[in-house]
């Protein structure tokens, strides 16, 4: 099956998941537009709104963040259009969680992101064996400092020449207090079907080069421990540069050509 396809967002994702879909990147696909807030210099593709973005996708590509999400995924889902979202903190918030086994008759589905190995611990969950699950995610301190932390603590973040421990607790906590940088995190609880049994440890480094998600998990079934680093964007240092490539892989994953391995 063909796939028409619309990206949300045009930022450093969805600015390159639209020009890898308009270069013929992915076998199956066929990018049709673009929706912005504001108009990019170079677009990628023709520029829609949500409305003709409908008219002309059966596949809409969020990457444009978690509040997006919640703006469009009923009218998506509504219309028998799939939605793949990339800000995948959304699906644990109270506005959209609870919701969302009622949603269709469009499928949603969350990009894997910049971390792996989901799968695996998505089966080991459908054992009932996994027993805790921890994610410690590592990043450059600057890119950690938010609006709402008072100036004594993003002090604290940006001045330690050691690394600090800027959050500890729940995935839905950490996905609304970190929007844009602990996507990884629901897609993690999402993916064991629990938001419950998963801990989460958000660490600053001032002198990490990369994006470190630090994942392991345990329980009769097996033991399991994924490290990733990733390369954090030039553009915005919150994003590690591999996603793109994940959200590009999901969407072929739901083309007539999908991937052996997706
Ligand atoms: N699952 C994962 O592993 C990861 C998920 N993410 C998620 O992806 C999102 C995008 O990341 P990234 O590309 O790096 O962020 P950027 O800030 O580079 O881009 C976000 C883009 O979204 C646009 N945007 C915001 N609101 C709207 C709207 N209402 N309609 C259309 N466009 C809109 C912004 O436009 P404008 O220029 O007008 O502000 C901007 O161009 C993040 O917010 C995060 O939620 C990010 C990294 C990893
Ligand atoms: O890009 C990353 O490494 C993770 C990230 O920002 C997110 O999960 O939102």
């Amino acid at each position: 099956m063909n796939r028409r396809v619309a990206v949300v967002g045009h930022g450093v994702i969805g600015a390159r998941v639209a020009e890898e879909l308009a270069r013929g990147g992915v076998d199956g696909a066929e990018l049709v537009g673009i929706v912005v807030r504001h108009a990019p210099d170079t677009p990628a593709g023709p520029l829609l709104t949500l409305e003709q973005a409908l008219d002309a996708a059966d596949l809409v590509v969020e990457c444009a963040g978690q509040p997006v999400v919640h703006e469009i995924v009923d009218a998506v889902l509504s219309r028998g259009s799939d939605l793949v979202v990339t800000s995948v903190g959304a699906l644990l918030d109270d506005r959209l969680g609870p919701r969302l086994g009622s949603l269709g008759p469009g499928r949603l589905l969350a990009t894997h992101g910049a971390v792996g190995g989901l799968d695996l611990l998505a089966s080991a969950a459908r054992s009932g064996g996994l027993d805790t699950v921890h994610v410690r995610t590592t990043k450059k301190a600057p890119a950690l400092v938010r609006d709402w932390m008072s100036a004594a603590e993003a002090e604290r973040i940006t001045q330690s020449p050691e690394p600090v421990t800027v959050f500890s607790g729940g995935p839905s906590e950490a996905a609304r207090l970190f929007p844009d940088s602990l996507n990884v995190v629901a897609a993690l609880a999402t993916a064991v079907g629990s938001t419950d049994r998963v801990t989460v440890e958000l660490v600053g480094d001032p002198s990490a080069t990369r994006t470190t998600h630090e994942i392991t998990a345990s329980g009769d079934i097996g033991d399991y421990s994924f490290v990733i680093r990733n390369t954090p964007s030039a553009q915005n240092p919150r994003t590690s540069a591999v996603t793109a490539w994940s959200v590009l892989q999901t969407i072929a994953s739901l083309t007539g050509r999908a991937p052996l391995i997706a």
